[in-house]
């Protein structure tokens, strides 16, 4: 099954040339988004849609880049359209999404308490692979990121891997090409510095060349014009092009 992908964003945490790092997957007429940050309102009305047009989102994990646009994506969703969204999470996100990000600006007594009041809440356990429609299933696989904090990559029909923020994670990467018939690998990337809670290029460079040759990088600086033809095979994911995957 063919799914299309359109980046929202392709930047770093405080990139300034592109937006965060979130994205459209479209399954048909069906519309996921992975992630929605501080500048997803802004980067989802410059391709002309609205969060009408979001049919599910989905949460890697809890970072301003990462989750800071869904205020406003739950009350214009809630107050505008009617609508309750699918948010599938990681079941140990669900508590600290609601208590440390989201219940400061949208609690309202005897009106929104929870989670539930503003989403469909879907938990996901890592491992174990869900369909979020008829040709589009996820599988949460927790990589590492922050230390005490739950980050989750995604494995898309059993063939396509898209990293969270996460740290260097080679065996991970070379488990999934050998083994599980992974082909396509969409990778966040640091360019330069050491990485610390995120995979640096050169890291990246070290992999072996059937895993370079399928893997896009996305979460990089604003001086990514400056890397290019420094990547090897790997080429930057462009934010707003459509990709067929
Ligand atoms: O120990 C830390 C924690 C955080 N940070 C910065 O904060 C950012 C938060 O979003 P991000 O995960 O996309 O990127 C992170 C980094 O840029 C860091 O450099 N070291
Ligand atoms: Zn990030
Ligand atoms: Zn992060």
């Amino acid at each position: 099954m063919t799914l299309k992908l359109q980046m929202l964003g392709t930047g770093s945490a405080f990139a300034k040339q592109y937006y965060n790092n979130n994205a459209l997957i479209y399954d048909n007429e069906f519309t996921l988004m992975v992630d929605c940050g501080i500048t997803a309102p802004m980067a989802l009305h410059q391709l002309g849609a609205t969060f009408n047009d979001i049919d599910a989102v989905l949460i890697t994990h809890i970072h301003g880049d990462h989750v800071g646009g869904l205020e406003e994506l739950a009350f214009i969703t809630k107050l505008q359209y009617q609508r309750k969204l699918p948010l599938y999470i990681g079941e140990a996100l669900v508590q600290p999404l609601w208590e440390n990000t989201l219940r400061g600006g949208m609690y309202q007594e005897g009106h929104i308490t929870s989670l539930d009041d503003i989403f469909d809440v879907r938990p996901l356990k890592p491992g174990v692979k869900t369909d979020i429609s008829a040709g589009l299933s996820v599988e949460l696989i927790q990589t590492r990121h922050i230390p005490g904090k739950s980050s989750y990559s995604l494995y898309l029909n059993e063939r396509i891997f898209y990293s969270a923020d996460m740290v260097f994670d080679p065996a991970l990467l070379r488990t999934l090409v050998q083994d599980r018939g992974c082909e396509v690998i969409l990778h966040e990337c640091q360019l330069q510095g050491p990485g610390e809670v995120h995979t640096t290029l050169e890291e990246l460079l070290s992999l072996p060349e059937n895993v370079k040759e399928r893997t896009y990088l996305m979460h990089y600086g604003d001086n990514a014009k400056d890397f290019i033809g420094k990547t090897g095979p790997m080429e930057f994911l462009e934010q707003q092009r459509i990709y067929e995957l």
